[in-house]
């Protein structure tokens, strides 16, 4: 009697991962292979920079679960009547917004995003490492993080990790069942939470240093053969 395999819960981020930064563009391939998975019984998600509104909207259109992690795990968009989980505290986000602003030199502007619930997301314009420790010695309690396609001023303790522990609660799955996918900064603390994960070829290094697997080719193809690498394992 052939074992069945647990249900597995893929995390995908968007950005760079099933798209090319930047554009939006889908690979659609790759959405197809997430949703025969889907079929296949197991969990797919997106873990995503962008709205989880768009997330959700994403899971709606390409048929997988009807979960989305967005806004760096800041909220969480679900169920067949949409609901929001709001994790971030925008008010403090926008604080930090306005005393950058009076504090940098260089130019800083809201990137014209998706609205958000619970973050800031705004253009690469400035020095982030700087403008973080302007925030830090100023006391405010958020972070600043850089997907690659804009900067993001979250929350402390908001990250895809811990938006993802959420996401894995209310879907009562575990996390030794989930496999991350991502490419960059703002993947690193999914990818420490979650062992299993691939990291697509046009990954920032930090996070190809710390993934299990790491992909030869772009986004959409990287993600393809990255989950062809693990499919006779687990999947
Ligand atoms: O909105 C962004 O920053 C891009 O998002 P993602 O790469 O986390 O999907
Ligand atoms: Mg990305």
């Amino acid at each position: 009697m052939e074992k069945t395999l647990a249900k597995k819960v893929l995390a995908v981020d968007i950005d760079g991962t099933i798209t090319l930064n930047g554009f939006g563009k889908i690979h659609l391939q790759a959405l197809e292979k997430l949703r025969n998975l889907k079929n296949d019984g197991h969990h797919v998600i997106f873990v995503t920079g962008r709205s989880s509104i768009e997330a959700y909207f994403l899971s709606i259109f390409g048929g997988l679960t009807l979960l989305g992690v967005g806004e760096n795990g800041g909220c969480i968009t679900h169920g067949e009547i949409m609901t929001h989980k709001m994790i971030g505290d925008k008010n403090e986000c926008q604080n930090a917004f306005s005393y950058l602003k009076k504090s940098l030199d260089e130019p800083i502007k809201e990137k014209p995003v998706f609205p958000r619930l619970t973050e800031v997301v705004l253009d690469r314009t400035f020095d982030i490492k700087n403008a973080q420790a302007i925030l830090d010695e100023e006391g405010f309690n958020v972070g600043l993080f850089d997907s690659g396609y804009a900067y993001h001023i979250n929350s402390r303790g908001v990250d895809k990790g811990s938006g993802l522990i959420k996401a894995l609660e209310m879907l009562n799955a575990d996390l030794e069942d989930t496999i991350a996918l991502g490419d960059s900064e703002t993947d690193v603390p999914m990818f420490r939470t979650v062992k299993n994960n691939i990291a697509v070829n046009n990954s920032i290094p930090e996070l190809k240093e710390i993934a299990k697997i790491v992909t030869t080719k772009n986004s959409g193809e990287g993600l393809l053969e990255g989950l062809s690498m693990i499919s006779d394992q687990f999947l």
